[in-house]
């Protein structure tokens, strides 16, 4: 699959070519690296709920931001660094897809390697059925994927390795499910006047999943693909998340909206943030908030009011729900429960990475019933992608 199969199943929008993309967006390539860590781009309003950043561009300020902001942001932009470059989308896909198949590997290859063996006894089946258990598919799709396996080697036999990768690669692309829509709404809407309102994209999960890193590496894929984004840093427990998230936005020339102290409430920085992108005619707004809540009372009362407060400015598009996917059945646990108090719309698997148990994604999806729809492979600021079944698949057999 290439760059124009994929790029309207991630954002819902046309594709736009690199040449189109890099003249709306970029104004001079930067390094493409990480983030640095000093966040220290934009400027800041003591005392208000919420501020409006600007991104390291001349960009005229919103009227939210012109309510709060002291000086002329121009000024700013005399020094800014260069803009970065979101990675070519094309070359992405395939670069991550060999990273796919590089962690993915150890459950596809042996997987094969028992499916090609000339008879197979209960004691290979057992092998295989443990293999599926250990990468996390989760004890009912493993019985399923037996049954099914079963089934075809006894029906057609399995001569040769070529079958059995075929005969595989069906039945795992059967659990991950192709029919799912993981396309994400990111098309702005409509409001009761009339008036342009952006999607808006809340973005849920337990802290140190990924979901700042997610939300900036989103933001570069929206912004690459010729969308106007605005970030709100809503996860106001962790002061540096704020300036972690402002960094990513400034790199791309995206503001942020958040608060200068720590502990405020995050459904003010939610609203402003959305009240901001309205005003601003963005196409979407990209909400972080909090994981750190200790017991489901608390986050459903958090996510609930944070929800509530958006929804008189624009209504949610969706709701993303981070997981690591090391984290194997901690992270299924965690999905039952933002999933029952947060409405999640789409799953964000990080660390596909740092683990051979890709079967996560079968367990998470049967769990909450939302298709996955990005995965992360790194942390680079470019490594987040659009899942996709049959590359997810193939990546895990291996090329
Ligand atoms: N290897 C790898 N690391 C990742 C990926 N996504 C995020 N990370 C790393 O995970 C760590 C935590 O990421 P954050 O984005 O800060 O996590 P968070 O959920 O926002 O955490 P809190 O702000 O504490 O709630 C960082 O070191 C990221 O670089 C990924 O796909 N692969």
């Amino acid at each position: 699959m290439d760059l124009t199969d994929l790029l309207p199943v991630l954002i819902g929008a046309p594709v736009v070519v690199a040449g189109a993309v890099a003249a709306v967006v970029v104004r001079r390539r930067g390094s493409g690296a990480r983030p640095p860590a000093d966040g220290s781009t934009g400027t800041s309003t003591p005392g208000a709920a919420a501020t409006v950043v600007p991104p390291d561009v001349a960009v005229e300020p919103t009227a939210a931001a012109a309510e709060t902001m002291p000086s002329p942001v121009a000024a700013d932009a005399v020094t800014a660094p260069p803009l970065d470059t979101p990675a070519p989308t094309a070359g992405r896909l395939r670069r991550l897809r060999e990273r796919l198949a590089r962690s993915g590997s150890p459950l596809g290859a042996r997987l094969l390697t028992v499916l090609s063996r000339d008879h197979l006894g209960e004691d290979d089946w057992d092998e295989l059925e443990e293999t599926l258990l250990l990468a996390d598919i989760g004890a009912g799709p493993t019985d399923e994927l037996m049954t099914a396996l079963r089934t075809r080697v006894r029906v057609d036999g399995v001569q040769d390795g070529t079958q059995a990768r075929a005969v595989l690669r069906e039945q795992l692309l059967a659990l991950v499910d192709p029919a799912l829509d993981r396309g994400l709404r990111t098309t702005p809407g409509t409001a009761e006047d009339g008036s342009r309102v952006p999607a808006v994209v809340m973005v849920v999960g337990v802290n140190g999943t990924g979901k700042t890193t997610t939300v900036g590496k989103l933001a570069r894929v929206l912004v690459a693909d010729g969308s106007t984004v605005v970030l709100g840093a809503a996860d106001t427990f962790r002061a540096a998340a704020a300036d972690q998230l402002q960094t990513w936005g400034s790199r791309v020339g995206v503001r942020t909206v958040r608060s200068d102290r720590d502990g405020a409430d995050p459904a003010a920085v939610a609203f402003d943030a959305v009240k901001a992108g309205r005003a601003d005619g963005a196409d979407v707004v990209l909400v972080d908030t909090a994981g750190r809540l200790q017991n489901k009372t608390g986050l459903m009362d958090e996510l609930g009011k944070i929800t509530r407060v958006i929804t008189r400015e624009a209504p949610l598009s969706e709701v993303l729900l981070v997981l690591d996917a090391t984290t194997g059945q901690n992270g299924l646990q965690q999905a039952r429960v933002f999933g029952e108090v947060a409405g999640v719309t789409g799953i964000v698997l990080t660390k596909l990475d740092g683990t051979a148990k890709g079967g996560i994604v079968v367990a998470v999806q049967r769990e909450l019933g939302v298709p996955v729809k990005l995965v992360g492979l790194g942390e680079g600021p470019d490594d987040l992608a659009p899942f996709d079944p049959e590359a997810f698949v193939d990546g895990l057999l291996g090329d």
